[in-house]
């Protein structure tokens, strides 16, 4: 399909790789971020320098610091990451109102222990929403790599029509109801990444990661089934399909982190990394929920300092032996 009109907050590099994208196939996009004079900039550059540099705009995307400009969008992409969505929209919800939104953030919010749609229906009563999620580097979208997403949607007949809006030759979107499934398992796979990057930073070797996987998969799907979210969407490509990709590619900020973190190396703090804050949300919810989330609990304890490397390798490592 081609035409159409697509708005996209967030300028970062999933923001940018989708107005790329879609603007190739034929829509118009409009890109915002929040800041007028690198919106200027950008525009007239043609190119996000800091987030996916080497990349050009094509001509039918304008790069806007107003949100008015996307006021008129068929739909609205909110590629924020996850912390900032519920001040964004509290902020600037009423101006999307009436628009489909549709949250391409992964994570859960550390204070409200909820994933974006709830935020969305919180904060923007009126808005339909979906959840655009699934295997994908921002790079590789740009780049015009096959990608294949979950776009998940309760209302049949918007989630039709943005499957539509939001396809393109080399961006394949697969449709589901199951919204809970879908964010739950992009959300946790960043957490699960984490651990992988630490297993490999301290040497613990593939096969510990490939366990690392499998249980953490476990544990992702202990966790979404518990809210509701059915098992054929975590083994999807939101759940396991994600999953493979962040535990196992140096492209993944979320895995690098990790690895980071298990070899005690410094990592720059202003990279997204949004597994961070979701670890500790998730370890919360949880808690509140009595369901046992082992891996998730000690990432959260190592990332706030409450356990060192070797404490967390042995009491993971010495947890009852169980059936598989
Ligand atoms: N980069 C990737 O390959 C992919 C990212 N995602 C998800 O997309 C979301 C965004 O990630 P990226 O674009 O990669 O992050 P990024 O770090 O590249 O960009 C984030 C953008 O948000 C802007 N921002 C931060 N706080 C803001 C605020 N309060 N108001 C307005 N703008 C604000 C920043 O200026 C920056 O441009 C994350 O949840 C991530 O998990 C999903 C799939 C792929
Ligand atoms: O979500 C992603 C791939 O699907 C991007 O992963 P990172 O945020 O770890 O870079």
């Amino acid at each position: 399909m081609t035409g159409g009109r697509i708005g996209i907050v967030g300028a970062g590099a999933f923001g940018t790789a989708l107005a790329v994208t879609l603007a190739r196939d034929g829509r118009d996009v409009a890109l915002w971020l929040r800041d007028a004079e690198r919106a200027w900039k950008m525009q007239e550059k043609r190119e996000n320098e800091a987030r996916l540099a080497g990349v050009l705009f094509p001509e039918n995307v304008s790069v806007t610091a107003d949100l008015d400009g996307i006021c008129d969008a068929d739909a609205v992409l909110l590629c924020l990451p996850m912390q900032v969505l519920s001040g964004f929209l509290i902020g600037s919800g009423k101006a999307l109102s009436g628009r489909p939104l549709v949250a391409c953030c992964k994570g859960i919010d550390l204070e409200r222990l909820t994933g974006p749609s709830a935020i969305i229906s919180n904060e923007v009563p009126s808005a339909r929403s979906a959840v655009l999620t699934g295997p994908s580097f921002a790079a590789d979208i740009a780049m015009g790599l096959p990608t294949a997403l979950t776009l998940a949607c309760r209302e049949a007949g918007l989630g039709e029509t943005l499957q539509q809006q939001l396809s393109t030759a080399t961006l394949r979107l697969y449709l589901t109801d199951d919204v809970a499934g879908a964010e739950l398992g992009g959300a946790l796979k960043n957490v699960i990444a984490i651990a992988a990057g630490i297993v490999i930073g301290a040497g613990l070797g593939e096969s510990a990661r490939a366990a690392l996987m499998t249980r953490g998969y476990a544990e992702m799907t202990r966790l979404a089934l518990a809210f509701g979210a059915r098992a054929e969407t975590l083994g999807g490509l939101s759940g396991l399909g994600d999953l493979v990709l962040t535990c196992t590619s140096a492209q993944s900020r979320n895995f690098r982190f990790g690895v980071a973190l298990g070899s005690g190396q410094a990592f720059d703090p202003s990279v997204t990394v949004e597994g961070a804050a979701t670890a500790k949300a998730v370890s919360n919810l949880g808690k509140k929920r009595g369901i046992d989330l082992p891996v998730t609990r000690m990432v959260a304890a190592l990332i706030d300092g409450h356990i060192d490397l070797p404490n967390a390798i042995q009491t993971l490592l010495s947890r009852p032996l169980k059936k598989e």
